[in-house]
């Protein structure tokens, strides 16, 4: 079909394809990747080819002919701290992906997978509200120690899109709304959002908050540091243990909750108190950001894959229904997100945002 868009998210345990064209899904897949497979790769961008080589399947296999394509959009991964919105994927965005300046992400392939398929078709690249999109309080910021930051990082994409479908099927308004979205997935990230703004986030991927399928989260400090000395860890090592090899992948050798959930059904004690430990951890971190919107929560979202477990959503429910009415979403709303944010383009309704020239306003301090 003409006017088709390649949509193109790859994530810590999946890569996930999809084509839209005239408003209409054409097809889409979502390819698991079992922990083995990804642990014979040293680097997020090792996996560059096996991850393009599914997408060229994909495209074989529904007969999607490159001449109707228009553009392709990737899910945007760790850049400087920039504003919402659609950009152009240009050099100096290639660059930073590639030296990984920001760190590392799955992410970090969404542009430049992108990228790839738009040279091969002549059509243009852009990624739509990639994770590193920055609304948060000045407050926010503060780590507790001079000289590092607190920086937005999260699930932006699909926790506004869950949240403002949530909004939207109550009556409500996302812009005049207060909602916390926990998005679930290999990572984690959990999002304060006042009034169509996401001020905080609990950040997994910098180590904060709960443990997930493949992260740490917040560690005691100082016995970490000790591992990083004893084991003569590098950053990139000690990243690596953070955010790729921690949580229930350092606990149970597994970061599939679907083959975990199997086990506890069928009576694994183990499996089930690691569980419970993250269930437990995520609902105290939802907790917290319920005390940064002020008690004042119109609706606490969950969304991401590790939503679908029905015995995870219990727990973690038990904790927090005081708090707000809980909703779920489970999975992800993505890849059409992806695709809304060209049309938006292609529609003249917003402009392509400049990467090199996107900047966020930070207040000055003193
Ligand atoms: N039906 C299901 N039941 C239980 N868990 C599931 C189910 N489907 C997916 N999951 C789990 O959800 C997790 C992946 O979630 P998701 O697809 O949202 O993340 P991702 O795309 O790999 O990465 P991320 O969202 O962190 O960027 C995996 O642990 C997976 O096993
Ligand atoms: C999307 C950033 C958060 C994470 O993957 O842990």
């Amino acid at each position: 079909m003409k006017n088709t868009v390649l949509v193109i998210n790859p994530g810590s345990t999946s890569t996930k394809v999809a084509c839209f064209a005239e408003h209409q899904l054409l097809a889409e897949e979502t390819i698991r990747h079992t922990t083995q497979e990804i642990s014979s790769f040293k680097s997020i961008f090792d996996q560059l080819d096996f991850r393009k080589n599914l997408i060229v399947d994909f495209i074989e296999k529904n007969h999607i002919k490159p001449e109707d394509l228009i553009a392709a959009v990737g899910r945007g991964g760790l850049l400087k701290p920039i504003p919402g919105g659609t950009y152009s994927v240009d050099d100096e965005m290639i660059e930073d992906l590639k030296s990984e300046k920001y760190s590392t992400h799955a992410s970090n392939l969404g542009a430049v997978l992108a990228n790839e398929f738009a040279e091969l078709y002549g059509i243009p690249a852009y990624i739509v509200d990639p994770v590193v999109v920055d609304e948060f309080d000045p407050i926010a910021r503060i780590s507790g120690l001079e000289g590092i930051e607190r920086r937005s990082v999260g699930h932006a994409l699909n926790q506004k899109a869950a949240g403002r479908k949530v909004l939207a099927d109550n009556g409500y308004a996302y812009e005049e709304s207060n909602i916390i979205v926990a998005h679930l997935g290999g990572g984690i990230s959990i999002g304060a959002h006042q009034k169509g703004r996401m001020i905080d986030v609990v950040n997994g991927l910098d180590g904060e908050g709960p443990y997930s399928p493949e992260r740490t989260g917040g560690l005691p400090l100082i016995e970490f540091a000790r591992v990083i000395q004893s084991k003569g860890l590098s950053i990139a090592e000690a990243k690596a243990l953070i955010a790729g090899n921690g949580g229930i992948k350092s606990y149970l050798n597994e970061t599939d909750l679907r083959i975990i959930d199997k086990k506890i059904a069928a009576g694994d004690q183990k499996a089930q108190y690691y569980i419970d430990g993250m269930c437990y951890q995520i609902a105290k971190s939802i907790g917290e950001m319920a005390t940064v919107l002020a008690g004042r929560v119109d609706f606490i979202v969950l969304t991401g894959g590790v939503s679908y477990s029905a015995y995870i959503v219990d727990q973690i429910k038990a904790n927090i229904e005081w708090i707000a009415p809980v909703e779920v979403l489970p999975g992800e709303m993505e890849m059409k997100a992806l695709y809304e944010g060209v049309v938006r383009v292609f529609e003249n309704r917003e402009p392509a945002r400049n990467y090199k020239e996107a900047n966020i306003k930070k207040v000055e301090v003193g």
